[in-house]
């Protein structure tokens, strides 16, 4: 599947997008006497617009982590700034930070380490929402909602993360980042830890819930292929720097930039066609099942 093209959005020319890199510059701290910091990204332009996905694809060490970091106020930006809402959100102390967390939420790679073990499910997802003063009952609720809306059971809420598998742990993941209602999400290689299968899967339920909710993604990966299925836009990182941005169909079949285009050989993104011809397969296999399930 492709997305359609980048949404309008609400914006009036003269209001910024919803997410801003200008110019990020990061640098971390070196070991050593008078040695120089390791600067990671080399003055990053990008943006996201509200309700957009934009996919940033690069090899192992690009930076592609270190830039939703940054946004997350995880990583050191030493130059230029990250603006959110027209805000500039780069080195804002914690507790401001802590309060924007509503807006910007983060689903990470690996479900089976991301997920507190010790707590049930319901737990995990009335947390957020207790801690910021909803009531019990309340938050139980939006448990509910969230679990319906990731395609989870409703007695998922009492159960712990080991019983389920990679793929409803990070439906978990996501329904935790969906609590507070967010405008951004990070979405840092949240598909790479899961099989084929289950990645089609959840690459489905993330273009669902924003069509339903109109969050916008930033998101991370080093398979161009997933990142076509998924976004509106491409970002192309190469050693710490942007080196293409195009929209999803373009950038990933015909790439103008010679880095891009080594990506795309060694990893071909299927053909519009045989995507929609493996989607019709699964939705078969699926019918099967339910129509054997009575
Ligand atoms: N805390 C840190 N201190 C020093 N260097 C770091 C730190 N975190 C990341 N780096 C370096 O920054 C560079 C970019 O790393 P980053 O994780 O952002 O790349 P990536 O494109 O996300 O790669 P991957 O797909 O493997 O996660 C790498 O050279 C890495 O070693």
């Amino acid at each position: 599947m492709s997305r359609p093209s980048t949404p309008s959005t609400d914006l009036t020319p003269a209001t910024e997008p919803l997410l801003v890199a200008d110019r990020v510059v990061v640098e971390y701290p070196t070991k050593g006497f008078r040695r120089p910091p390791a600067r990671v990204l080399h003055g990053v332009s990008l943006d996201v617009r509200a309700g957009e996905t934009v996919g940033l694809v690069g090899e192992s060490g690009s930076g592609k982590t270190t830039l939703g970091r940054a946004v997350l106020g995880l990583a050191p930006v030493t130059d230029g700034q990250i603006r959110f809402q027209g805000r500039v959100i780069s080195g804002l102390a914690k507790r401001e930070r802590r309060a924007l967390s509503k807006d910007v939420q983060v689903v990470f790679q690996d479900p089976y380490t991301s997920l507190n073990p010790a707590m049930t499910v319901e737990d995990i997802l009335t947390e957020p929402l207790l801690v910021t003063g909803s009531s019990r009952t309340d938050a139980r609720r939006r448990v509910r909602a969230l679990l319906d809306e990731v395609h989870l059971p409703a007695d998922a809420g009492q159960r712990l993360p080991r019983e389920f598998s990679g793929g409803q742990r990070q439906r978990i993941a996501i329904a935790r980042a969906l609590t507070r209602e967010p405008q951004l999400i990070v979405c840092d290689e949240p598909v790479s830890a899961l099989d084929l299968s289950t990645q089609e899967h959840v690459l489905d339920l993330f273009v669902e819930i924003q069509q339903q909710t109109g969050v916008a993604y930033l998101f991370i990966s080093h398979d161009l292929s997933v990142v076509r299925h998924i976004s509106h836009r491409v970002a192309v990182m190469y050693r710490g720097e942007l080196v293409e941005t195009g929209d999803a169909a373009t950038v990933t079949t015909m790439p103008s930039h010679p880095y891009t285009q080594r990506l795309l050989l060694a990893a071909p993104v299927p053909h519009p066609r045989r995507q929609a011809e493996r989607r019709a397969e699964r939705h078969r296999v699926l019918a099967e099942q339910a129509a054997l399930a009575g």
